[in-house]
């Protein structure tokens, strides 16, 4: 089918479902986006703005607002599905009777559901039965995709049919689409970035110098490796858009709303008035609680994930997360050149006694 007549429809009336119903309506596929809001659907058809979540950004004429899902996903070839975790399994589920073996079906979430530790696309296999179910994540910031930056994205499916529809479909002249075949690494390192991106915005708010902030985005990445493959994923996907690429701009940006509940709070304000005062999804608040729980559970070392939580769940100053770190073992910096039991023999060595 031409991109043309490609039907697509958005699920969600956030700032990144507005930012990517405008893209695939600009490449010319029929654009449908489903939102609960009535009031805001009316105001999107009629001024052509989602003041709510996007208020400068004037959506493309062929984007076609609607509380109705069943008109929303009437012949969707393409279903982008952009709701927060909290609520991506109900909405999905609302949706299931109108989607079909064949609709290609593709989360922009990057959250973790709280009760079996599911990630979205996961979500989507168990509620539908889409034979073609990928992942969208990058470093995509939406203010930023909204001001038509050039920006790059992953889609990441094992179908190559669901990867090569959407790299068309969500493909122009300032956002483009790059390819991976490990969803669930791709899925893993947007879902875990935002944990990181919290810890950046209090560094900021400390005024932490570059090279701190060098120091945790990359000792960030060895975490969230570690946590990788501890979970049986592929690390090298994070060195790609969806690992390294996001964790940059999340941790770089006030743009990102993690990294300014991290501002608030390093700023002294609590984690319930900073969430507050967002007014908007911040996944990493959830994020850290389930991950901080695996860790435990499971013996993975995480020490920034620790001392994040405690901060943000014990009344930890946050100025004990840096110190923290500061003070944990001497270790390796890449793992998989030396790894972490080899790095700490060699103390246990000197430990032991002079060297003869
Ligand atoms: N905003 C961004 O820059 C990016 C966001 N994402 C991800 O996209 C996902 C969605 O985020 P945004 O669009 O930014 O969210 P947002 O915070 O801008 O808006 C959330 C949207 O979800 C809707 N919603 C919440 N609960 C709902 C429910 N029970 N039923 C129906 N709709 C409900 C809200 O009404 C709102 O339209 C998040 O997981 C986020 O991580 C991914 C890349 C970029
Ligand atoms: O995922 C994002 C950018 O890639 C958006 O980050 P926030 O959810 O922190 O705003």
């Amino acid at each position: 089918m031409s991109k043309e007549t490609l039907r697509v429809a958005v699920l969600g009336g956030g700032s990144f479902g507005t930012a990517l119903a405008s893209i695939a309506s600009v490449g010319g596929a029929t654009v449908r986006q489903w939102m609960r809001d009535a009031s805001l659907v009316e105001r999107i058809n009629r001024e052509r703005r989602n003041d709510r979540y996007l208020p400068d950004f004037e959506i493309d004429p062929g984007v076609v607002a609607s509380t109705e899902l069943e008109f929303v996903l009437e012949q969707a070839a393409l279903v982008l599905v952009a709701i927060p975790s909290k609520a991506f399994r109900q909405v999905v589920r609302q949706a299931a009777p109108w989607i079909g073996a064949e609709t290609i079906l593709v989360s922009t979430t990057k959250g973790i559901e709280e009760h079996g530790f599911r990630l979205m696309s996961e979500i989507l296999a168990e509620e539908t039965t889409s034979r073609h179910i990928g992942v969208l994540s990058g470093p995509n910031l939406a203010a930023e995709v909204a001001r038509r930056q050039l920006t790059a994205s992953v889609i990441a499916s094992d179908d190559d049919l669901t990867r090569a529809q959407v790299q068309r479909v969500l493909s122009c002249e300032y956002f483009r689409v790059y390819a991976s075949n490990d969803r669930y690494g791709v899925e893993l390192g947007g879902a875990l970035k935002n944990i990181y991106a919290i810890a950046a915005g209090m560094a900021h708010a400390l005024g932490m110098g570059e090279n701190t902030k060098s120091m945790l985005i990359t000792r960030a990445l060895a975490e969230m490796s570690r946590f990788a493959v501890s979970q049986g994923a592929n690390p090298m996907t994070f060195l790609g858009l969806a690992g390294v690429g996001d964790l940059i701009v999340t941790c770089s940006s006030k743009l990102s709303r993690n990294f300014r509940v991290g501002l608030a709070m390093g700023e002294g304000m609590s984690l319930d008035a900073a969430v507050e005062g967002l007014g908007q999804v911040a996944e990493g608040v959830n994020t850290v609680r389930l991950i901080y729980a695996k860790s435990q559970r499971e013996g993975i070392y995480m020490p920034l994930v620790d001392g994040l939580y405690h901060v943000m769940f014990e009344g930890v100053a946050p100025s004990e997360m840096a110190r923290a770190l500061m003070r944990s073992d001497h270790s390796s910096d890449v793992e998989f050149t030396l790894s972490r039991e080899e790095a700490r023999r060699a103390h246990q060595r000197l430990d032991q006694g002079p060297i003869p």
